[in-house]
Parts: structure tokens; C-alpha cells; sequence
């Protein structure tokens, strides 16, 4: 059994320490506010996040990063893709040993266009990593605490530490796939958030289930598109980390994304969506940064840019989605890699 230290105590972090604690690891969970650290040790729940839980007794939080870093040499990073940098950059003033990094978060950085591996290794002494790991795939956090059977992909270019990851977290509910294709799990778990924002709009504007198949289907011709240009492999697209996480995010009433989207499609404007969540809606970044990359790789992706002139300069997505349907004929297949 391990020492593992899981870093961010929102919903996903906490149902991955739950995982590992019922694994039989020695899990701790840092966050970075002390009320909820003591609301896990005394009470046992985590109700802002996940309301409904009672959290094992082994599992026990701090808020202290000196004790949180000290406690393992595997580090499981569960902080939204935009605090990655800041809870990395303090962690590295009190690393001392080489430790394993697991990563969870599901973004792209904007103006940088880092995947989350490359901003862990930009901002964490080299030295004290002895690898990266991307844990990504369809999984909603309220179910894996229901122990409904979920199925996820670790993925590193060292496929031992990819393999190491699936000993850790695999249990009757929780099947882990290893993948060495990093670049590729990455982008999937990333860019299926900006269509799932999309299919929240589509769902919100009442537009019904042959939208919703038409976004799922074009929008993974357009994610692998992007993500074959910048290294991944083609399968990993129609993967768990690619269609399996589009589905899932675009049609459960869990994702943040879709219901983001849903409240954008009903009317309401991005500052008021995004002040009614109280958690992370990681495709509004994500939706920037894959704009930029698209411009950058010169790959089309018609829905990624009508979704960021809806976030980012106020089009109506009525007009959008009429725009859309009415653009130049194409082939489906001819240009989809
Ligand atoms: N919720 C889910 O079912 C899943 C989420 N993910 C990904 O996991 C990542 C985290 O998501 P959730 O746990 O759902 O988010 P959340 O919104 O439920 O919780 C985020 C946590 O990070 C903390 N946090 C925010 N800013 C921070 C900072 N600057 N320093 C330290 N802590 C900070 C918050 O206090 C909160 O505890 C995201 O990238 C998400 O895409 C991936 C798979 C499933
Ligand atoms: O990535 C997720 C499920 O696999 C969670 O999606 P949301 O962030 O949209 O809730």
C-alpha cells in the first residue's frame, strides 16, 4: 500500500482520494481552505461538492502544503487547469524528493497553449519528478462515489508509470486502460469540454437529440483534426478519453460544461452562467485556448470558433447555429485528418 497525497478537494479530487483510500492507500487530501480541511476530518463529508457522501474515516485533508507534500511521493493534481501553476509553484519550494505526478485536470492553458503536463513540467524542478501521468476519461465524480462501474485511460510515455497508476486506482467499480499516448488523452479530455458547452447551448435552445448527435460527431471530426496535427494517434480520439468522454459530457446532467452551455442556450449571459456554478467550467478557457490553436495549426474547426464568438464577443447562438448550417458545402470524410 502507498502514501498518496491528492491536491485540490473539489469534486474530483475527492471522489479520486475516496477511490485510493478505499484502495487501501494512506490518502490524504489537501485543499487549500482549512474549513473544509476540518469538515473532512471531524464531519467526514465534503458538501459543497459532493453533498450526498460520507468520506471513509482513513481519509483524512489538511490544509498545510509542508505536511501535504511531506506525506507521499505520489501526487495526485486535482486542481482546476487554472490554479495548476500557482499550487505547483508553492509545492516546489518544499519538494525534497522525486515523486510521481498523476494529473486529472481537464484544460488547456490560453496564451501559453500548454497541456497540463507541460505547465507540471515548466513550473516543477526536474529533478524531483520522476514522471507525468494524465489520468483522464469519461467519469463523472457523482458516480464514481455511487461505486457505478466507470472505466478511465492512464497514459504516460513510460508505460511502467502508466501501469503503476492502474495498480493504484483499479477496483471492482473502477477499470483502469494504460496509453502511452499523452498528447492525445490530453487533448480528448480537454477539448470535449468546449463541445459539451456547445451541446448544453444546442439543449438549451430546445433544438433536440439530431443537433446533439450532429455536435458529438462533428465535434470529434474536429477535435482529432487538431489532435492528429499536434502528435496524437488517430485511435486514441475514438478512445475513453476521446468519444467516451464526449458522450458522457455531453449528455449528463452532472457535467458542469453541458450545464453551463444549457443556462447560455436559455439566455443567460457568460458573468451570470458562471456566477451560478460555484465550480470550475473548464471549456471557457479551453474554448480560447483551442481557438488559438486553431489558428496556430492552421486546422479548421468551425465549431470551436462559433462557440468562442458566443462565449467571448457576445454572438447570439441562435444566429451562430444558422450560420453554421448554411456554410460552405464539405465532404464528411475527405478532410477529417
Ligand atoms: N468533477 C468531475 O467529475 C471531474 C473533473 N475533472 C477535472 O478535474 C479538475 C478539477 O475539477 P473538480 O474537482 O470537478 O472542480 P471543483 O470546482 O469541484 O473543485 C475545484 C477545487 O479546486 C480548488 N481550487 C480552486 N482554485 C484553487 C487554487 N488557486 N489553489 C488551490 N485550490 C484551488 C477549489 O477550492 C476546489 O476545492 C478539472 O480540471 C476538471 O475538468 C475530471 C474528471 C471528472
Ligand atoms: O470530465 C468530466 C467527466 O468525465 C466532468 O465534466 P464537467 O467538468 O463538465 O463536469
Amino acid at each position: 500500500m502507498e502514501n498518496v497525497t491528492v491536491f485540490g478537494a473539489g469534486s474530483w479530487g475527492t471522489a479520486l482520494a475516496i477511490v485510493l483510500a478505499e484502495n487501501g492507500h494512506r490518502t490524504l487530501l489537501w485543499t487549500h481552505r482549512e474549513d473544509q480541511a476540518n469538515e473532512i476530518n471531524i464531519k467526514h463529508t465534503n458538501k459543497k461538492y459532493l453533498p450526498e457522501t460520507i468520506l471513509p474515516t482513513e481519509l483524512t485533508a489538511t490544509s498545510d502544503l509542508e505536511t501535504a507534500v511531506d506525506h507521499a511521493s505520489i501526487f495526485v493534481m486535482a486542481v482546476p487547469t487554472k490554479a495548476i501553476r500557482e499550487v505547483c509553484g508553492n509545492m516546489s519550494k518544499t519538494l525534497n524528493k522525486k515523486a510521481l505526478f498523476i494529473h486529472v485536470s481537464k484544460g488547456i492553458e490560453p496564451d501559453s497553449l500548454m497541456r497540463i503536463s507541460e505547465i507540471l513540467e515548466s513550473c516543477l524542478p526536474e529533478e524531483f519528478v520522476s514522471d507525468i501521468v494524465v489520468l483522464s476519461g469519461p467519469s463523472h465524480a457523482e458516480e464514481v462515489v455511487l461505486r457505478h462501474p466507470t472505466t478511465i485511460t492512464a497514459a504516460c510515455k513510460n508505460i511502467q508509470s502508466a501501469e503503476k497508476v492502474q495498480d493504484l486506482f483499479m477496483n471492482g467499480y473502477f477499470r483502469v486502460y494504460t496509453n502511452t499516448d499523452v498528447v492525445g488523452v490530453e487533448l480528448g479530455g480537454a477539448l470535449k469540454n468546449v463541445i459539451a458547452l456547445a451541446a448544453g447551448i444546442s439543449d438549451g435552445l430546445d433544438y433536440g437529440d439530431n443537433a446533439k448527435a450532429a455536435l458529438i460527431t462533428r465535434g470529434l471530426a474536429e477535435i482529432t483534426r487538431l489532435g492528429v496535427r499536434m502528435g496524437g494517434n488517430p485511435f486514441t480520439f475514438s478512445g475513453l478519453s476521446g468519444m467516451g468522454d464526449l458522450i458522457v459530457t455531453c449528455t449528463s446532467v452532472h457535467s458542469r460544461n453541458w450545464r453551463a452551455g444549457n443556462m447560455l442556450g436559455k439566455g443567460l449571459s457568460l458573468e451570470e452562467v458562471l456566477n451560478n456554478m460555484g465550480m470550475v467550467v473548464e471549456g471557457v478557457r479551453t474554448t480560447k485556448a483551442a481557438h488559438q490553436l486553431a489558428l496556430k495549426y492552421e486546422v479548421s474547426m468551425p465549431l470551436t470558433s462559433a462557440l468562442f464568438e458566443v462565449l467571448f464577443h457576445e454572438k447570439p447562438p441562435k444566429v451562430t447555429v444558422d450560420e453554421l448550417m448554411i456554410r460552405m458545402k464539405k465532404r464528411e470524410i475527405d478532410n477529417l485528418l
